[in-house]
Formats: C-alpha cells, sequence, structure tokens
C-alpha cells in the first residue's frame, strides 16, 4: 500500500497532478473540498468572520480524508491535513484569529496528529511538492477561473498569496513525516505536453523506487490527458 500526498499553494496544480498520477499507478484520487465548500466563498467575502469556521472545516474534512487514506489501499491526495496549520497561522498572522482560536485549533490538531500516530499506517509514504513562482500561481488561478480568488475580486489577494509562497518555502523545509520531493511547476507544462507529464511521471517513481514504495504489480504506461477525469 502506497500513500502520496500533494503540498503547494493555490494554483500549483496539486487537483491536476492528482488526477494525473492516481490514473498512472492506479490508485484512487482525494481531492480537497472546493466547489462543494459552503464557507469558502463567505472567508473570501469576509475573511475576518469566516477565517475559524472555514479551518475547522477544513481541518475535519482533511483529517477523514487522510484517515480513510492511511487505512485503505493506494491512495493520492490533492493536499492533506499537513498544510492545515500553515493555513490557519498565516490567518492568524495577520490578524483574522485571536490568541484563543489559535489556542483551540492547535491543541485540536495536536490531539487529531496523536490520533494518527495510531493508525496502522502512520504517514504518507511520499510528499510530492509543486513549487511554483508568483507570475505562475497567479496566471493558473486566472485560468482555472474561481471568481473569488481573482485579484479583480480583492486586490489584497496579492500580498495574501505572496505570502503564502513564502510560508510555503518554510513549510517544505520543516516537512518531516515522510520522504518528499519538489516538482518545478513553472518549468514543466503537465497538462498540455506529453513529455512533461512523462518527465514529471518519471521523477515521481523514480524516488517511490528510491524508497520502495513503487505500488506492487504497476507496470509504466502512458496517458492521455483525455482519459483523466480532472476534479473541477
Ligand atoms: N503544470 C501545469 N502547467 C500548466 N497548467 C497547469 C499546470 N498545473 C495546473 N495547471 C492549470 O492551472 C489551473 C490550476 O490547477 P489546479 O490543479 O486546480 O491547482 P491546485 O489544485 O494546486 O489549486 C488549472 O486550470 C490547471 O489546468
Ligand atoms: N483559509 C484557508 N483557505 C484554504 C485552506 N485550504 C485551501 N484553502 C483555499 C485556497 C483556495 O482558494 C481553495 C482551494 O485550494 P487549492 O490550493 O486546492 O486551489 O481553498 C485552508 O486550510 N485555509
Amino acid at each position: 500500500m502506497t500513500v502520496i500526498v500533494l503540498s503547494g499553494p493555490v494554483g500549483a496544480g496539486k487537483s491536476s497532478l492528482t488526477a494525473i498520477l492516481s490514473k498512472y499507478l492506479g490508485t484512487k484520487p482525494f481531492y480537497e473540498s472546493v466547489d462543494d465548500n459552503p464557507v469558502l466563498p463567505l472567508f473570501y467575502k469576509d475573511p475576518l468572520k469566516y477565517t475559524y469556521l472555514l479551518q475547522l472545516f477544513f481541518l475535519n474534512t482533511r483529517f477523514h480524508s487522510i484517515k480513510k487514506a492511511l487505512s485503505d489501499d493506494n491512495n493520492v491526495l490533492d493536499r492533506s491535513i499537513y498544510e492545515d496549520s500553515l493555513f490557519f497561522h498565516m490567518n492568524a498572522d495577520i490578524g483574522r484569529a485571536n490568541d484563543l482560536e489559535v489556542q483551540t485549533y492547535d491543541e485540536l490538531l495536536e490531539s487529531m496528529m496523536k490520533e494518527l500516530e495510531r493508525m496502522p499506517k502512520r504517514h504518507p509514504d511520499l510528499l510530492v511538492h509543486i513549487n511554483v513562482s508568483y507570475e505562475t500561481m497567479i496566471s493558473r488561478i486566472q485560468k482555472r477561473g474561481r471568481s473569488y480568488e481573482q485579484l479583480s475580486f480583492d486586490p489584497t489577494l496579492e500580498d495574501y498569496y505572496k505570502r503564502m509562497l513564502r510560508y510555503y518555502e518554510k513549510w517544505y523545509d520543516d516537512y518531516n513525516y515522510s520522504p518528499k520531493m519538489m516538482i518545478d511547476g513553472d518549468h514543466y507544462d503537465f497538462m498540455a505536453s506529453e513529455s512533461d507529464r512523462t518527465e514529471v511521471l518519471d521523477q515521481i517513481t523514480q524516488k517511490l523506487k528510491q524508497v520502495g514504495k513503487l505500488p506492487k504489480n504497476w507496470h509504466a504506461g502512458e496517458i492521455a490527458t483525455e482519459s483523466i477525469e480532472f476534479s473541477s
């Protein structure tokens, strides 16, 4: 059984690579709750009011997903509980949560992480982080077109996204729950270019081989983007 978690800032390409990778490895994809998330649009309209509720919503869904992924067969997760704290503390640092909310959140997360330690499989086998520049991030956010994520919806999102990229640098350096690797999301267009897709999948399978976690009975094959079901 092999569990892979994807990480990276908004628009980096996590959901897209989750779909490609899970199809390639013949494993199950787990997606974040976005289009069916009732709190997300409220958060972008009024972050001060909805930061805490949104975080509890994500934390709850991520906890259930990682528990299921760690007890199921092979899986690929599009963002996981390991990034939850980055988002909450980033928002708290810009004044969107008070000290009591931070303390309560940290204690709750700690209890959840302790519960994961009791799972038969305690951690993922590999973290695949997609690194992108601010320019790439913005162009992908525009390409995807969720209205509330656009700079035209809220110009202060420029600072928010730039801060997110800085927090991710430290987050990736500190992450130590599993082996990890970084994909250059500026360089590889794994959506439109077949050779880029092949190269990225190759990098990931090499790393899985290196850590002894390539799923059993798996054979490399080509995958066409048309055959993949992307999440919306
Ligand atoms: N490597 C890439 N090259 C070009 N376009 C990409 C790449 N990765 C993702 N995209 C496009 O960028 C947008 C955001 O990708 P998505 O997978 O939803 O990002 P995330 O899940 O990290 O927020 C989508 O329109 C997707 O088609
Ligand atoms: N405040 C938070 N926002 C979050 C969190 N996780 C995701 N998000 C937002 C960011 C995007 O607008 C959207 C989906 O993220 P993608 O990176 O998949 O595009 O949800 C969080 O924990 N806190």
